[in-house]
């Protein structure tokens, strides 16, 4: 694989063009308890080729956001303001949250597909790989004949490291790895735009979480597919992301490449979950957890949702919630990087 440097990365983010793009996007789940903002006011760009990891703890809105970018929430989710907008590829760019699930036919699998975390729940336990995959196949290429589709099939299970024979197995007959695999095969039958992954590699030991990524990244490479990837595990997206997005009670609350991330996280969140996680290559350090529990979001603080758990908060974060400001580098919303702050603070910030 080829290794580009930090200014390289940067450059080919800068100089590629968009792919999606979120604006003002919020969504809610609409409970008896009251409406769950789940993603509040997202405004992120998605560039062709990039990947883009999210991360942040449990309940921080990572999956309702990323389902949200392809237009695959369901009930009680709804987006309730905002756009995303996505520029397939020989198409005027358009707004998937104006279109009808008809109209959506059009971009799913060719234009965006999915690689949940369980592939048992997503494979039909009942159905061999072959006719799932000839399902998709015929689906959006209705040129093809059984015999093509079936060679591409076969093809693809290939790429993903599984003997073309395996087509013929019900997905309980292959392990947990493969069957994660035979998903990520499935994604990429109609050479997709983008590949949206949630956690995709949670549900298999560690040795195939490396091999899965390492392949995921090797097909990234040569067939160029942009990846919108979600997990709480920092650590994992600081080797395999372009750029990274925090995400803290349902707002993206720090944005930048992963070299900047790892080296000089900005926002006092990101800081406290860069410490709790060690990047799998770096010698034994004494890690610290973040005190205290994510917000609720039926309830949310009234400014900075992270400020009760805060170490470096001022006043005015109790009281004005900031807003994702350009930083150098990236952009982040804290109001200690925007304004003129004591020296001790400022110390602790670049720390
Ligand atoms: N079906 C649902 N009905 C009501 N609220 C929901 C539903 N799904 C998620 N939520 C709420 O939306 C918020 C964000 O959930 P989401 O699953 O997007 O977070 P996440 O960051 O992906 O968490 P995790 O890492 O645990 O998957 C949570 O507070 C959750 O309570």
């Amino acid at each position: 694989m080829k290794l580009e440097t930090v200014a390289e990365i940067a450059h080919r983010i800068a100089t590629s063009p968009p792919l999606l793009e979120a604006k003002g996007l919020c969504v809610d789940y609409v409970t008896e308890a009251g409406n769950i903002r789940a993603c509040d006011d997202i405004n992120i760009t998605l560039h062709r080729g990039e990947i883009l990891g999210i991360a942040g703890e449990s309940a921080s809105g990572k999956s309702t956001l990323l389902a949200a970018l392809g237009r695959l929430q369901r009930a009680p989710a709804v987006t309730s303001a905002g756009q995303v907008v996505f520029h397939a590829k020989g198409k005027e760019p358009v707004d998937l949250t104006r279109l009808s699930e008809e109209q959506l036919v059009d971009y799913r699998w060719s234009g965006i597909s999915i690689v949940m975390q369980s592939a048992m729940a997503c494979l039909n336990p009942v159905s061999r790989l072959k006719a799932q995959f000839l399902d998709v196949l015929l689906a959006h290429d209705s040129s093809l004949t059984k015999a093509t589709a079936t060679a591409r099939a076969e093809e693809l299970l290939q790429m993903v490291g599984i003997p073309s024979h395996r087509i013929n197995a019900f997905p309980h007959e292959l392990s947990g790895g493969m069957q994660q695999r035979a998903l990520i095969a499935l994604s990429l039958a109609c050479d997709p735009e983008l590949v949206l992954m949630d956690e995709p590699t949670t549900a298999v030991d560690v040795v195939m979480q490396r091999q899965i990524l390492a392949k995921v990244l090797e097909l990234q490479e040569k067939l160029g597919f942009a990846i919108a990837f979600v997990t709480h595990d920092l650590s994992l997206l600081l080797e395999i992301s372009d750029r990274i997005a925090i995400m803290y009670g349902g707002k993206i609350v720090e944005v930048g490449t992963a070299a900047q991330m790892y080296e000089a996280p900005r926002h006092p969140y990101t800081q406290g979950l860069r410490n709790a996680f060690p990047p799998l290559t770096e010698p034994v350090r004494k890690l610290t957890g973040i005190p205290g529990s994510p917000p609720n979001l039926l309830n949310l603080p009234q400014g900075c949702a992270f400020a009760p758990r805060c170490s470096q908060k001022i006043a005015r974060c109790e009281s004005e919630i900031p807003a994702l400001l350009d930083i150098s580098g990236g952009r982040a919303a804290c109001h200690l990087l925007t304004q003129e702050i004591p020296e001790p603070a400022k110390e602790a910030l670049n720390a």
